[in-house]
């Protein structure tokens, strides 16, 4: 019984604790940016509901998905990656698709993109109603032919059509590029090889580059350099970084590139995720961690922390597993 006792006693100070700490953190002035090239804002893009969730085993209950992203939008986040229209026989956890778009509270101010592999993905996501789409390519010729089926020049074809659709429709759309710092089929990738992807995307319309490192290999110094050579051929304004944090390099990688002038960042609520065509990658970097950091920074997110970490423990609790936040576990809120 004492024993029990000390341990509720430690639980509630470090909790306490952590709530001091989460004050300090959102309360840290500009001025913690003194010196330091570090944006004002960051936008982040929260991708939970759909890379967090995709590779999950049993499939998850499209009101929980639901829920999740209400909880979500409630946290003050302004972009959520609401699903994704693939083919159900690739990921069937993506496949209540339409009713997850349709039973969302869709809030003001607050965009829900979706995944779209093709034209045919990209017409059933407009009729349910999505007003955002991403396409999804890779720096690997091996990855793109596991994760959808087709070369990377094939897949670029693919996109064209995706994008022409999107013009007509009025569609923004955003690009990914994957394993941009190494592939779990071919290893290391030339980062001039990620320069040659994002520039084809960018060229074709996409508004935003996303950065992915799918099994998140990458170090602040590896890096430093892909983005310096796709730097040189999409302005940094339009490029986003999506860190897996496998390697635990996702916070410091973040870092590097909000030095280097990048303003977006993906991030994915408790940590969930996994790519189903990259195995043993790890969820993606937590969302409350990465607001932390950048509230510890000064900068501006408009996320509620407290109410986003609510959203972490409502997903936990229902997945039945364990947060990969460390602010959640350190202030205990699981
Ligand atoms: C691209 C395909 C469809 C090619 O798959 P395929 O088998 O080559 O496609 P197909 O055109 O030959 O069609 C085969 C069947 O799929 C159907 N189909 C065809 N297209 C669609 C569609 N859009 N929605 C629904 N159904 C579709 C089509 O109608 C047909 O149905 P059937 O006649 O056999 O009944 C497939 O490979 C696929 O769906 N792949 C998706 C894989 C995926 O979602 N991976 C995870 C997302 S990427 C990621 O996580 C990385 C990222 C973005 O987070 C960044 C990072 O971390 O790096």
């Amino acid at each position: 019984m004492a024993a029990v006792m000390r341990l509720v006693n430690r639980g509630t100070l470090s909790s306490t604790m952590g709530q001091q700490f989460l004050a300090f953190s959102s309360a840290a002035k500009a001025g913690a940016r003194a010196g330091q090239a570090l944006p004002e804002k960051v936008k982040i893009v929260e991708v939970g509901p759909r890379d967090g969730l995709q590779n999950e085993k049993t499939i998850v209950p499209t009101e929980t998905k639901i829920h999740l992203i209400d909880m979500l939008s409630a946290s003050g986040l302004t972009v959520i990656e609401a699903t994704s229209f693939v083919s159900p026989k690739w990921v069937p956890q993506m496949a209540d698709q339409v009713e997850v778009m349709k039973g969302i509270c869709k809030r003001p101010g607050v965009s829900y993109p979706v995944l779209t592999p093709n034209l045919k993905g990209f017409q059933s996501a407009v009729k349910a109603g999505a007003s955002e789409v991403a396409i999804f390519g890779a720096a690997s010729e091996l990855f793109s032919k596991k994760n959808i089926n087709c070369s990377v020049d094939e897949s670029l074809q693919r996109f064209e059509e995706v994008m022409k659709a999107a013009k007509e429709a009025g569609v923004p759309v955003r690009g990914y590029v994957s394993c941009v710092l190494g592939c779990p089929y071919e290893g290391n990738v030339a980062p001039e090889k990620v320069a040659h992807v994002a520039k084809r995307l960018y060229s074709m319309g996409c508004y935003e580059i996303s950065l992915g490192d799918t099994i998140g290999v990458g170090t602040p110094g590896s890096m430093t350099e892909m983005l310096q050579a796709v730097s040189r051929e999409v302005p940094l304004n339009a490029l986003a970084v999506h860190c897996h944090d496998t390697y635990g390099q996702a916070l410091a990688n973040i870092l590097v590139a909000l030095q280097m002038g990048i303003s977006v960042v993906d991030s994915s609520v408790a940590g969930l995720g996994g790519c189903p065509y990259a195995q043993g990658a790890s969820g993606n970097v937590a969302t409350e961690d990465v607001v932390y950091m950048l509230h510890g920074l000064g900068i501006q997110t408009g996320v509620d922390l407290s109410r986003l970490m609510d959203a972490g423990a409502f997903i936990c609790r229902t997945l039945n597993r364990k947060t990969n936040s460390k602010v959640s576990q350190a202030t205990c809120k699981l």
